[in-house]
């Protein structure tokens, strides 16, 4: 799943333009959220206890990863850390979900 702007962000004439990419970006962003929930709902099968399910330190490293993958995009990497923070709790309670059910 790409993305293929319409306008490059020095090509927008006006404030539609620039709403209708925003639009855009953050659709294409939350379908890859859709995709990502699948492999998490997945996980559930290769894991044998609700400690496992948690994995606190996959948790702990794969939010310094996407902090120093922000940082070097040029984002600020401490509010992306705490943005996928509360993201993978959620993405955690619906894989414990998961695996009670199995
Ligand atoms: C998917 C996993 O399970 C949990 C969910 C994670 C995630 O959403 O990235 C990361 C670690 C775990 O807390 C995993 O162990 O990799």
């Amino acid at each position: 799943m790409q993305y293929h702007p319409v306008h490059a962000p020095a090509e927008c004439h006006d404030m539609s333009d620039i709403r209708k990419e925003i639009d855009h970006i953050d659709y294409t962003v939350i379908q890859l959220l859709s995709v990502r929930f699948n492999y998490i709902k997945a996980a559930s099968k290769f894991k044998k206890s609700t400690t496992d399910v948690q994995a606190t330190e996959r948790f702990n490293s794969m939010l310094e990863k996407r902090k120093q993958w922000a940082d070097e995009l040029g984002l600020n990497g401490e509010v992306i850390r705490t943005l996928y923070a509360d993201l993978v709790k959620y993405f955690i309670a619906e894989e414990l979900k998961e695996f009670a059910r199995k």
